[in-house]
């Protein structure tokens, strides 16, 4: 019924998923065709751009992959239905954003654009097709998927079966981080594929870990129930986070106490039982996965009436909510209890180090709550472009996901006269008040800060939100620094 060596695949959605785990499956497997589809004109227009540089997706190794595949046997195209009919694996690799409106609001997975995908997948399909679940999904939406790919077969007016096609539906969610993309497709510590328990379900999932075993050993590909894998998915991230909110917690109780998050996160990270990775306190975690994906899991626990469950999760949000209000609230404390018209210097905006990604950032919250005080805010990062940082600002005027929070509305007009963004980080911070280290890029400890404090007013104040200053030679220059976790 499905083949199992694949020649065609085709992936709908471009973005920060598709694109690099596309362009590895091309680059790994020559003798498949593959085509990332997807319906921003643009992002397919700087897919295709011959200057590797204006890629959209920001990833270490990704022009060097793209170079190789693009042209041979990797195709960017907005030919959405062309690549479903070509193709004999379809992967969704859309986006699932938190819902902002309706049931569900603020905390359910917003399923539109993969349901819209397997509608389309059912309208254009003349043959069987494998889809194959990339995008994150909640758990059981696998069944969405069918019903809808089966169901579309029927003629509305008649009643009448019209199957075309047979599909089988495997989920396949994808573990790569942002910055380290290329590396982790690579080198993945394990594939996970899920599939239905059928005979069709098993050639698929045949089919897609034979794409994968080209270049990943056999025994780290694994197969459960579909279920399994789509929770799989959740539970990884949410257990992340997790840790993350865990050692934040205690760099609030360091600071308190006088002792350093920085050391106990080396104390307990070397009992093997714990671990060392993602231990890393920070001015809080961003990016697009982690909260979305929690509060994705928090919204099915109370679904399925599990709330001590679902309180569980939350507090791992919460914290994080915390600790990026913490971080703001000590910059203000600081500067005697107001930044009305201080120039505030943001180094970094990207929610990590090594992307142009600043979905859920830290330093959007941060800014937000120092712009309610009307501070001045002056930022410098590597990768992000200014409109990005004026449409992340506005982005949360509007959809403030907790409604309650008393933060006033600021206009466009206000966000553009109050932030401003500078090609370099010394026009960032000449005179500033304070500097304010949201991402933690490797140049920023690499500047003459001899430089920058003879640049600033005075006191001048540094805000390590990432740890990753040398303390004593910013203390021995002159600077008042305050760290994460440092009492
Ligand atoms: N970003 C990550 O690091 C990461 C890692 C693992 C999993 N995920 C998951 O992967 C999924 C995609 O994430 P992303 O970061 O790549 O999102 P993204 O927003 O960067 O990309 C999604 C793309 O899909 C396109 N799209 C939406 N609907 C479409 C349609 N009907 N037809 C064609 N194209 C359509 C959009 O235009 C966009 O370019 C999400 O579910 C996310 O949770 C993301
Ligand atoms: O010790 C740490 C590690 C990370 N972070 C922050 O946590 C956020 C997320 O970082 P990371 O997980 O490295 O990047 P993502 O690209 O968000 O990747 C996560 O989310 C993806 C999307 O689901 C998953 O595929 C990945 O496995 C998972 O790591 C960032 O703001 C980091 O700065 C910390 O503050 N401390």
């Amino acid at each position: 019924m499905f083949p199992t060596e694949i020649k065609k695949i085709a992936c709908i959605g471009a973005g920060y998923v598709g694109g690099p785990t596309m362009a590895v499956i091309a680059q790994q497997c020559p003798h498949i065709q593959v085509t990332v589809v997807d319906i921003n004109p643009q992002r397919i227009a700087d897919w295709n751009d011959e200057d590797l540089s204006k890629l959209p997706v920001y990833e270490p190794g990704l022009p060097e992959v793209v170079a190789e595949a693009r042209g041979r046997n990797l195709f960017f195209s907005t030919d959405v239905e062309g690549a479903i009919r070509e193709s004999e694996m379809i992967f969704i690799s859309v986006n699932t954003p938190t819902k902002t409106y309706g049931v569900g609001k603020g905390m359910a997975a917003d399923l539109k654009y993969v349901e819209l995908c397997a509608r389309q997948i059912a309208e254009v399909a003349t043959s069987n097709k494998i889809v194959v679940e990339k995008s994150t999904l909640p758990v059981r939406t696998a069944q969405a998927i069918r019903t809808i790919l089966d169901s579309s077969s029927i003629n509305g007016d008649t009643g009448a079966s019209n199957k075309k096609a047979q599909f089988a539906v495997l989920s396949n969610p994808e573990f790569l981080a942002e910055g380290t993309a290329i590396t982790d497709l690579l080198h993945a510590d394990r594939v996970l594929i899920g599939s239905e328990d059928s005979e069709g379900g098993k050639q698929a999932e045949q089919a897609l870990a034979n794409i994968y075993a080209n270049w990943i050993p056999r025994e780290q590909i694994i197969t459960t129930r579909i279920w399994s894998s789509e929770l799989s998915k959740l539970t990884a991230n949410a257990f992340l986070a997790q840790r993350i909110s865990s050692i934040n917690s205690i760099s609030a109780l360091c600071e308190r106490t006088g002792a350093d998050v920085d050391e106990v996160a080396r104390a307990i990270g070397m009992d093997s039982r714990i671990g060392s990775k993602f231990l890393k306190s920070s001015v809080g975690f961003g990016g697009s996965c982690f909260q979305k994906d929690i509060l994705n899991l928090v919204y099915l626990c109370r679904h399925f009436n599990l709330p001590e469950v679902a309180d569980y999760w939350e507090q791992v949000v919460t914290l994080n909510d915390y600790q990026k209000h913490r971080f703001a609230k000590q910059i203000i404390d600081s500067l005697f209890n107001t930044v009305s018209g201080k120039k505030i210097s943001f180094l970094g905006w990207a929610f990590k180090k090594d992307t142009n990604d600043t979905r859920e950032s830290a330093a959007i919250y941060v800014a937000d709550e120092l712009l309610q005080d009307r501070a001045e805010i002056h930022v410098y990062d590597p990768k992000v472009k200014a409109e990005q940082i004026y449409a992340d600002l506005e982005y949360l005027q509007a959809n403030r996901r907790n409604t309650t929070q008393e933060n006033g509305q600021l206009s466009s007009e206000e966000i553009r006269q109050l932030v401003n963004v500078h090609q370099s980080p010394f026009d960032a911070t000449q005179n500033a008040h304070a500097i304010a280290v949201l991402t933690e890029w490797d140049e920023f400890k690499t500047y003459d800060w001899q430089k920058i404090y003879d640049g600033m007013l005075k006191p001048a104040f540094i805000f390590d939100g990432r740890n990753i200053l040398d303390r004593e030679a910013l203390k021995a220059i002159g600077f008042e620094l305050t760290s994460i976790g440092k009492g």
